[in-house]
């Protein structure tokens, strides 16, 4: 653990596997119980070292070479890491090449965002705050990405070279996502959480997949219901279309590029759906989950990656008279503070 003293990626590299996920149980019960709540956790479901398929590293340019990593802890200090033991071996080899991109990319005075999702196409990365394109920077930039053999190149939001979509399985649908977009940050954290939001809604013909992304829980739902997946972001819910129209056989998916903290989906809305799966950002989805209470759907899998809005929201499920299942946590960032679930909440 060369690293572990500096990066901030990881706090918890110094403690065994079974101490950590005991850390990150207490984590959750301590939510519940801030808010009330008796709740159980089932499992630590934690991804193994070297699975980290997606990352946002920053980039500093020195005067000689250049520095890439995560932030140092609660600091603006890049820590470079050559031997970083959360990212997959795809997006390790990729290092060499991407250092060298920082160098191109990045102004003297500032760091530079670095976003890096590995695809079964080769990588994806994006850079941000990088210098302005011109010409010849554009040039030096395609050759850049030829060279290092990424499937997909976006420079401060502009395409600037693509070899192949970089596209990733959902279900048996294959998603181009739009470049950097969310994505579970682990294969074998995703393969989780689908399995429990699958078994969750297990029998329900009619799914409401809320916060969907790009349809991670919504394709592989279609396989046995009709899905209407809501997402605040349109490019997303247009790939997820695309992929879902590009898997002929799977159930109807409909979707729509909504602001659900603005406009959630009403109770009158959400009545003909059975099940509902809910995966919102850190802030949580008081609002929605208001609705939801309301309307009464009858089983709702919960996703969330922050106990404390959970816990809240947890609350205002119950008040309506649903029941919770025991937890899981599904742990994609094994050695850092951060701490992910899913449970299920019915009612008769
Ligand atoms: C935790 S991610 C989950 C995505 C998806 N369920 C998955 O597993 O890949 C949360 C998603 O909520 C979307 N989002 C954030 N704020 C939103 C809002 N106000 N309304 C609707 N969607 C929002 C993000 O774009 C992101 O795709």
């Amino acid at each position: 653990m060369p690293h572990f003293n500096a990066c901030g990626g990881c706090v918890m590299q110094h403690a065994s596997d079974p101490f950590v996920a005991c850390w990150k149980a207490g984590i959750v019960m301590g939510a519940l119980e801030g808010q009330g709540i008796e709740g159980e956790v089932a499992q630590v479901l934690t991804s193994p070292p070297g699975s980290r398929r997606r990352a946002r590293l920053s980039g500093r340019r020195l005067r000689k070479g250049a520095l890439l990593g995560f932030h140092a802890r609660a600091s603006d200090t890049v820590v470079d890491n050559p031997r970083c033991r959360i990212l997959t071996p795809a997006l390790m080899a990729l290092r060499p090449a991407l250092l060298d991109l920082v160098q191109l990319a990045a102004p003297r005075s500032r760091e530079i965002g670095l976003t890096l999702t590995e695809s079964p196409a080769g990588a994806d990365v994006v850079v941000e705050d990088a210098r302005d394109l011109d010409t010849a920077l554009r040039q030096d930039a395609a050759a850049w990405a030829a060279q290092a053999g990424v499937a997909r190149f976006t420079w401060n939001n502009d395409l600037v070279a693509q070899s192949e979509a970089p596209w990733q399985p959902m279900g048996r649908a294959r998603v181009v996502p739009p470049p950097g977009a969310f994505l579970q940050a682990t294969r074998e954290g995703e393969a989780a959480l689908v399995a429990l939001v699958l078994d969750a809604t297990r029998g329900a013909s009619r799914v409401a997949d809320l916060f969907s992304g790009v349809g991670t829980f919504a394709l592989p739902l279609a396989e046995t219901a009709e899905v209407h997946a809501v997402e605040g972001e349109a490019a997303m819910t247009e790939a997820l279309l695309k992929g879902w129209r590009g898997a002929p056989g799977l159930h109807r998916v409909t979707a729509e590029a909504r602001d659900l903290f603005r406009r959630p989906l009403e109770a009158a809305e959400l009545g003909r759906f059975d099940a509902a799966v809910i995966d919102p950002p850190r802030a949580g989805a008081e609002a929605q989950v208001a609705r939801l209470a309301e309307a009464g759907v009858r089983t709702i899998a919960y996703v969330s990656c922050n106990p404390a809005s959970f816990a809240r929201d947890a609350r205002v499920l119950l008040a309506a008279g649903y029941r919770m299942d025991p937890i899981t946590v599904v742990d994609q960032f094994r050695w850092s503070a951060h701490v992910e679930l899913a449970t299920r909440f019915s009612r008769a």
